[in-house]
């Protein structure tokens, strides 16, 4: 059964945007990016995906692994391989890098979706009560220093990579070594093991298997379960089960709507798109994608060239669903960013997020062409912006949030959610 993975959205525009907020007489043109929002609710999912998806629920619930697109997990070895075996590139080699604005624009939303949660969080809160997080898919540790500065207590680090997870355990002591030699500075415990999240319960890993989280981030990595609907569902438990109701589930992930959307517009038979720095290539039958297991080869430049699944996202939200998640935020990148450049611009800025442009020195460079559109070639300030290639890649993403809700027991032991929608 095919599955409908369209959705109406317009083409979204990158402008750039002031590098200061001391320009507001250079007028309004220049404050604003000129991105056109999509609508931030999911789409219903069509009434075949659904029926596709409970039927295939019910049959794993059962023990069968379901029909044919919810079997094995054939692709996470490849997957274990590609990360264990990634140089890291050394500092002069990332500044180097085509991408290294939007490694640093991306880096800049994780930090906004994980502030913007961790203030939910700690609203919840009393002075001194514990800060637990769990991180899915950590990788080499890129994020520590965002768990440093949330002040949180406790945190759980897992990857399929054990080359990514010893790294992150090494940058994780060098941050302690820090803290310890200054008097004030904040430190969090920390625990680290490699394994699949898709095929292992995370809980019976843990240091504790009673411990209540706040937070579960997996940033960037989610995608990999939509393998099958045994991987998916295990993973989305990872997520769910040891979440505190009120606590919040945190992911980014690739936008499945847009990769179909510019995979249409490739062309009639096309089966693969892309720019200098990244590129899809669909391995599976595109006319008739199913609900798990719709795989791509994904390459971006220098970090990424792997198999990756397109995740059907009324799917995403019903397996939240069926662990007590709800779904409180699916935004694109182009939305977010939008949406919390004006609280975020000085992080932003701090981060090296954008590249810094004179709009009268862009010439005719193809990756600036919007900068010359929107501006005119007569600005002589610099403005922030990503080219044109990097922008394309970043908006194959979005961020999504779900807050884990109250439950209650029925007669049979199952849990009964609250959910308040
Ligand atoms: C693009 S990297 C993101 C790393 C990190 N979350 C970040 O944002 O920097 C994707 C990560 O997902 C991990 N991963 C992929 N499949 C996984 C699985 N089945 N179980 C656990 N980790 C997995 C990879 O090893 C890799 O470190």
């Amino acid at each position: 059964m095919s599955v409908n993975y369209e959705k109406n959205v317009m083409d979204e525009e990158f402008a750039p945007v002031k590098l200061s907020d001391d320009e507001e007489s250079e007028g309004n043109a220049n404050t604003e990016p000129n991105v056109t929002t999509a609508a931030t609710k999911p789409p219903a999912a069509t009434q075949n995906s659904s029926d596709n998806y409970d039927a295939e629920a019910t049959a794993a619930d059962d023990g069968d692994g379901g029909s044919h697109s919810s079997g094995g997990a054939a692709n996470t070895h490849v997957v274990a391989h590609h990360y264990n075996e990634l140089k890291e590139a050394g500092r002069k080699e990332r500044h180097k890098s085509k991408i290294y604005f939007m490694r640093n624009f991306n880096n800049w939303i994780k930090s906004q979706l994980i502030n913007e949660f961790m203030a939910f969080i700690k609203q919840q809160q009393r002075v001194g009560d514990a800060l637990r997080v769990l991180d899915m898919c950590c990788g080499k540790g890129g994020d520590l220093l965002k768990w440093d500065k949330a002040q949180i207590s406790h945190l759980i680090c897992t990857d399929i990579a054990e080359v990514s997870v010893e790294q992150c355990q090494r940058r994780y002591q060098d941050i302690l070594q820090r803290a310890e030699r200054s008097k004030y500075a904040h430190k969090f415990t920390a625990e680290f093991f490699a394994c699949d999240s898709t095929m292992v319960r995370l809980r019976e890993r843990y240091k504790d298997a009673s411990l209540q989280l706040n937070l579960v981030s997996c940033q960037f990595a989610f995608h990999y379960c939509f393998e099958s609907l045994m991987q998916a569902d295990c993973m989305m438990r990872n997520a769910a089960e040891c979440l505190q109701p009120g606590g919040y589930f945190i992911a980014t992930i690739p936008d499945a709507y847009e990769i179909i959307r510019r995979l249409k517009a490739a062309g009639p038979n096309a089966r693969r798109f892309g720019n200098d720095v990244y590129s899809i290539e669909f391995e599976c039958d595109t006319e008739s994608l199913p609900l798990f297991g719709a795989k791509y080869q994904f390459h971006m430049e220098g970090v990424v060239d792997c198999p990756e699944f397109l995740v059907h996202f009324p799917t995403l939200v019903k397996l939240g669903r069926r662990h007590g998640l709800q779904l409180v935020r699916r935004s694109t990148f182009a939305e977010y960013f939008r949406e919390t450049m004006s609280q975020g611009r000085q992080l932003l800025q701090r981060m090296s997020g954008l590249e810094s442009v004179q709009p009268h020195r862009c010439g005719s460079d193809d990756q600036f062409e919007h900068v010359r559109r929107v501006l005119g070639t007569q600005r002589s300030r610099p403005v922030g912006t990503l080219s044109k290639s990097e922008w394309e890649a970043t908006t194959l993403y979005l961020v999504c949030a779900f807050k884990k809700c109250k439950n209650s027991w029925d007669a049979k032991g199952k849990p009964l959610f609250e959910f308040d929608d």
